[in-house]
């Protein structure tokens, strides 16, 4: 196959940052995708309606014209007020609310370190059918990196679904077989987002043969096997399963650097890279699903109208390896092979 039509997707979770960076990179998701869900992790973060107004008109004027809608979110915290969250989502403003455990993940500090204390705007969450998305790791110093995944699952994410009926659930950025397989089994009221470089690359991308930065993210990239188990899960066409490239863009000095952040930033070739995998995958067919249709069954939207035409070239494709921004360059993800498919635009 050369080419294939899909309806234009969505990214269900995306990371734009502010100023000069979001004034930079969001002409790169806003070129391929129709909506995005907008992470609310600023520096301070996304806490009010106001504050989520305010940045979504800072969105729409990078986005220069583009026909791009951000769906926007608010940032958890120990002191959310339940009736705001609700006056915000019946006003049309939020899509979703954002948990972090405080200390998981970059600009997490403000995050949620007692549940007990956002039981209440759970519950009323659950009322009113408003998505939590959740970064499902654990934080305790005493375990390993690469398990905090599968024990937030245990320890955090069941107990908070079992005492929260109907609530609906967002397990961000999957990047273990556990969490495929928790996805798999919880039912319509829960959902998963897989990003694009997990499909692609597995910690050894980080770790072997010198130490690669831009490959960083957290959940960090795990073995082999989890990747497989993401590419299964991706490509399966199960409704519970849809893109979120969390595309988290870091200026290079972050990154490169002693104590370099946490983040990856795919926004100007996801697409090219998900039709390799989806192809290597031998299910082209099944793009649509994960990039276009269960994202807004999820969050109760119709899907996109309007198509786009990914085409294989026998040439590889051009793209930037970095994105130039006012506070200097962000790298664009490297798959680490040659890209064919090219967005037709
Ligand atoms: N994924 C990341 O490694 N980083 C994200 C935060 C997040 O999504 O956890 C960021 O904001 O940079
Ligand atoms: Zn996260
Ligand atoms: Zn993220």
């Amino acid at each position: 196959m050369t080419r294939i039509v899909l309806r234009r997707p969505d990214d269900w979770h995306l990371h734009l940052r502010d100023g000069a960076v979001l004034t930079a990179v969001t002409p790169e998701s806003a070129r391929d995708f129709a909506r995005a869900i907008i992470m609310p992790n600023l520096v301070p973060p996304i806490v009010t309606a106001a504050d989520a107004e305010a940045y979504r008109a800072r969105i729409v004027a990078a986005a220069e014209g583009a026909d791009f809608t951000p769906l926007m979110t608010l940032y958890l915290t120990e002191t959310t007020d339940p009736a705001a969250i609700a006056a915000a989502h019946e006003a049309g403003l939020i899509a979703a609310v954002k948990l972090y455990p405080a200390g998981a993940t970059t600009n997490s500090a403000s995050g949620v370190r007692d549940l007990d204390k956002v039981r209440g705007v759970l519950e009323r969450m659950a009322d009113i059918g408003l998505p939590l998305c959740v970064h499902g790791e654990v934080t305790d110093a005493e375990v390993d990196i690469f398990d905090r995944e599968a024990v937030f699952i245990d320890r955090v994410l069941d107990p908070l679904r079992r005492a929260t009926p109907g609530l609906r659930v967002v397990m961000e950025h999957l990047t273990t077989e556990e969490g495929v397989a928790y996805a798999r089994e919880g039912g319509a009221d829960l959902g998963a987002t897989i990003t694009t470089h997990h499909l692609i690359i597995n910690r050894n991308h980080i770790l072997a043969g010198g130490i690669r930065p831009h490959y960083y993210c957290l959940p960090v990239a795990k073995r082999e096997r989890h990747r497989l188990a993401l590419r299964a899960a991706a490509t399966s066409g199960h409704r519970a399963f849809f893109l979120g490239t969390d595309s988290a863009p870091h200026v290079d000095p972050l990154k490169e650097a002693a104590c370099g952040c946490a983040g990856v930033f795919s926004a100007t070739n996801t697409l090219s890279c998900l039709a390799h995998v989806f192809e290597e995958e031998n299910a082209l067919d099944r793009l649509e699903t994960f990039a276009a249709i269960n994202g807004p069954a999820f969050y109760g939207l119709a899907p996109n109208e309007d198509r786009i035409e990914l085409e294989k070239t026998a040439e590889p494709i051009d793209y930037p390896t970095k994105i130039e921004t006012d506070d200097g360059p962000v790298t664009v993800f490297d798959p680490g092979f040659p890209l064919h498919w090219r967005v037709r635009r």
